[in-house]
């Protein structure tokens, strides 16, 4: 049983990368709905491989992950698609855009998929064209030089931003982002932090961040330790 007032909610999850030492040993990760989590950690210490097993990307060793009080896990590949793109907000850098579409293309996607997300840009915006451009233009891009072009031939912090107003069109329920603002300037840096505290309030959106740069730390109400949650580090890798 889980309780539906979770987001996330992660029991006894292992995991290890194939022939390497066990890497997360996580017995407990709750995120209520509605909260906003910083998670941090030493580099290498298992951010990103975290983000991916909640994301569906990849699959644990062992353990159970509900996301929004569905079994996650036990949902097959096309499923878990699907549920990904009604409920998730992905923003990470091995997570790809699709480098042949346009923009407006990648952007629109998981409007494409889910159906509740297209209904709530177009209760707000009137089409998810018109929400994309206002996302890209809170984002710091002027949507008539790149709506049209594909996304291969613009710079990492523009795809950045790209990948971003993908995650946040249709006002998802759980936005997962692993360093969305590695490739910004401060300005776009901020515009970005700001765009994303204020959609997620509106929309009772649940976050969660992953970034070296402390100083967004405070935009957060939670700030998760891994190495706190996670008992390989407690016990150390031999055990
Ligand atoms: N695809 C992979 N195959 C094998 N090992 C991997 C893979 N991805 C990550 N690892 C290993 O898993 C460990 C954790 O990596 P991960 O990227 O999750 O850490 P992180 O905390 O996000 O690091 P950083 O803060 O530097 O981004 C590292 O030892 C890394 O070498």
């Amino acid at each position: 049983m889980t309780d539906t007032s979770f987001a996330i909610e992660v029991k006894n999850l292992r995991f290890q990368w194939k022939s390497d030492q066990p890497i997360l040993d996580i017995p407990s990760l709750v995120l209520t709905r509605g909260s906003h989590t910083f998670l941090k950690g030493s580099s290498g210490s298992g951010k990103s491989t975290l983000l991916s097993i909640l994301a569906g990307i990849i699959k644990p060793d062992q353990g159970e992950v509900f996301i929004q009080g569905a079994d996650f896990l036990s949902l097959s590949p096309s499923k878990k698609d699907q549920f990904r793109s009604e409920h998730m907000g992905i923003i990470f850098q091995m997570f790809n855009l699709l480098p042949f579409l346009s923009v407006s293309d990648n952007i629109c996607l998981p409007c494409r998929f889910s159906s509740a997300r297209k209904q709530k840009a177009i209760q707000k915006f009137g089409s998810l064209e018109e929400e994309g451009k206002h996302l890209l233009s809170a984002l710091g891009m002027a949507p008539s030089n790149v709506w049209d072009r594909a996304v291969g031939e613009l710079s990492v912090g523009q795809q950045q931003r790209v990948a971003a107003a993908r995650a946040l069109i249709g006002a998802p329920d759980l936005i997962i982002a692993d360093e969305p603002t590695s490739a910004l300037d401060t300005d776009n840096r901020d515009s970005f932090i700001n765009l994303l505290s204020q959609q997620a309030k509106e929309h009772d959106t649940t976050l969660l961040f992953v970034s070296h740069d402390e100083n967004l730390a405070g935009h957060f109400d939670k700030i998760i330790h891994l190495e706190e949650i996670n008992q390989i580090q407690k016990l150390g890798v031999e055990a």
